[in-house]
């Protein structure tokens, strides 16, 4: 009678294939007028994979570095910063107000506007085609959860890879609305990126160029996030919890929060899901697991995830993904040399990225991959 009774209700839910081929994403669903939330995205009780519920009891102290303060201080903030956080926000960062507004407006606009939505079922597609993909993105979960709960976050990412070197952007698939706005968004931060990579390489001590010469920095993967507002947003995963693999991550938000970092404990006994509040006019810098290897672990890459706030208003953030642009089977990544000492050795064995990329995939995306290439134990 149960096992009936649950093949009734499977058969009367939506299943992954029928959402997508909607290709209306998450966004569609509401405007259908849904006021309960389907059961692809629905998270087991708090507990069941994660300690803590969605709701954070306090407030994510993120420092703040102020880039127009003299070099030497600004370098002091990001070492303490990287080192104690993993996170801080970016102020006097030189980009134009209008520049990040235009590009979040413009992905709101992308959802939120009656006229855009033919143009959102022509975009969407999980395969990135033309350098640009649209979908609501299953969650990868690791082998070892066999029956992985919810199957889908409450968002809607569109995913832009501009191109780097001399090869030239081909962005004739990105959405006309968002086209102008999201390129020159990526152009000032293409050259914020280069100044926060100098200032963390310079931060760990090896010299402003280092980290630009090992690997070549590349800040080609933009990522828009759309997080719908939910009638139920206590039941669902905006983004789950993961860090990010990158060297760093630089995020752009509109007002509305929902982002947590995990805060662990000073005695390391345990931790608890604290909230980032957006800060305006200002960008969001984490560091990632690369990052966290190459520096033999001067840096942290901290846990975080995306929790839904509201039932009213709608979320949208950009992250520009900073990646070594090195990335052939020979280019291998380590703790840099100067960092390894008789006192401090070497953490960490060598990988290159197509490695690193594929623990990554097969652990499921989600939680650090690079105690995997440890050597020396905590
Ligand atoms: O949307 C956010 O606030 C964070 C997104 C994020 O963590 C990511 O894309 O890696
Ligand atoms: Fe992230």
């Amino acid at each position: 009678m149960a096992a009936a009774a649950a093949a009734e209700e499977r058969d009367g839910a939506l299943s992954l294939a029928e959402f997508h081929a909607t290709r209306a994403g998450v966004r569609g669903l509401v405007d259908s007028g849904i006021t309960t939330v389907p059961p692809l995205f629905l998270a087991p009780p708090p507990g069941y994979y994660t300690p803590s519920s969605t709701t954070a009891s306090s407030l994510a102290t993120i420092p703040t570095v102020d880039l127009s303060l003299p070099r030497a201080a600004t370098v002091a903030l990001v070492r303490a910063a990287a080192r104690s956080h993993g996170f801080f926000h970016v102020t006097n960062h030189g980009v134009p107000p209008s520049t990040v507004s235009s590009a979040v407006s413009a992905i709101h606009a992308f959802h939120d506007h009656p006229s855009s939505t033919t143009t959102r079922t022509a975009c969407y597609s999980l395969a990135s085609v033309g350098g640009v993909s649209y979908a609501t993105i299953p969650i990868q979960y690791s082998p070892q959860f066999p029956t992985p709960s919810p199957v889908l976050p409450w968002r809607d990412t569109l995913v832009v890879r501009f191109g780097s070197g001399d090869a030239p952007p081909d962005l004739a698939r990105l959405p006309a609305d968002c086209r102008d706005a999201l390129q020159e968004y990526h152009r000032a931060l293409v050259g914020i990126g280069r100044e926060i990579a100098g200032l963390l390489s310079e931060a760990l001590g090896v010299g402003e160029e280092r980290l630009e010469r090992e690997m070549k920095v590349d800040g080609s993967l933009m990522v828009c996030h759309y997080y719908p507002p939910c009638p139920e947003p206590e039941k669902v995963v905006g983004s789950r919890e993961h860090t990010d693999p990158s060297l760093f991550t630089v995020l752009a938000q509109d007002h509305v929060g929902g982002l947590q970092v995990w805060q662990e404990e000073e005695d390391g006994g345990g931790g608890e899901w604290v909230d980032v509040a957006p800060v305006a006019g200002a960008l969001l810098v984490n560091i990632g697991d690369v990052l966290k290897v190459v520096s033999n672990d001067e840096y942290k890459s901290v846990e975080h995830r995306v929790v839904l706030k509201s039932s009213e208003e709608a979320r949208v953030t950009i992250a520009l993904f900073f990646n070594p642009a090195k990335r052939d089977a020979s280019d291998l990544f380590g703790p840099l040399e100067e960092l390894v000492t008789t006192e401090r050795p070497a953490r960490y064995r060598c990988f290159s990225m197509l490695e690193f990329m594929r623990s990554r995939r097969e652990s499921g995306h989600g939680k650090s991959i690079v105690d995997s290439f440890k050597i020396v134990a905590d």
